[in-house]
């Protein structure tokens, strides 16, 4: 069976590669359709559905998975959500969210200006590619949870609902 997962971001390839260990995981550069940096649970989830949708259609493979990260508000504060998608071949779509924590105001602050969580990570921390390493979860944990763990939970979710209904 192939798996396809809508991005060539090694923590969401990887995340897939660890729960689908048996099966071949293969990344693929989709669009996500929605906002480089989506700001509601609605518009992550639309990105992560997106991505699955787009990755299942492909070469008819068996599965294709979407993970998508976003920034979601809560009275006045700004918190890290991050949605997964599956979707199967009879298009069956299965969808979970991950843990989220509360950023910081000056995070928050250069969001809001339009930047992206991924450069304003690595400005704030002064390393390369957050994104495809511990990502924001990593550094606000204080390495406790980092994103690949993150990712892994959210596709554990989607491969146990996908179970259950086969
Ligand atoms: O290549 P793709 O699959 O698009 O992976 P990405 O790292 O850009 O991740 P997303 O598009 O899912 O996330 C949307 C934006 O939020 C950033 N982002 C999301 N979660 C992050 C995290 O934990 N750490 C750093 N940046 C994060 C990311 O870099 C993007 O700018
Ligand atoms: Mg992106």
């Amino acid at each position: 069976m192939k798996i396809y997962v809508g991005s060539q971001n090694p923590t969401k390839i990887d995340s897939v590669k660890r729960v689908f260990s048996e099966y071949e995981v293969i990344g693929m550069d989709v669009e996500s359709k929605v906002a480089a940096q989506p700001f509601s649970d609605d518009e992550t989830l639309e990105g992560a559905i997106n991505r699955a949708r787009e990755c299942a259609f492909f070469d008819k493979c068996d599965l294709g998975i979407g993970l998508e990260g976003g920034v979601m508000e809560i009275e006045g504060d700004l918190y890290l959500c991050n949605w997964g998608a599956l979707v199967d071949s009879k298009e069956n779509v299965y969808t979970a969210s991950g843990a989220r924590i509360p950023l910081p105001d000056e995070i928050k602050a250069d969001l809001e200006k339009g930047k992206e969580l991924g450069e304003v990570m690595d400005e704030f921390a002064n390393k390369n590619d957050v994104r495809k390493n511990e990502g924001a979860i990593g550094i606000f944990t204080n390495g406790s949870i980092q994103r690949e763990e993150m990712f892994t939970h959210v596709v554990k979710l989607l491969r146990g609902q996908w179970e259950f209904e086969q």
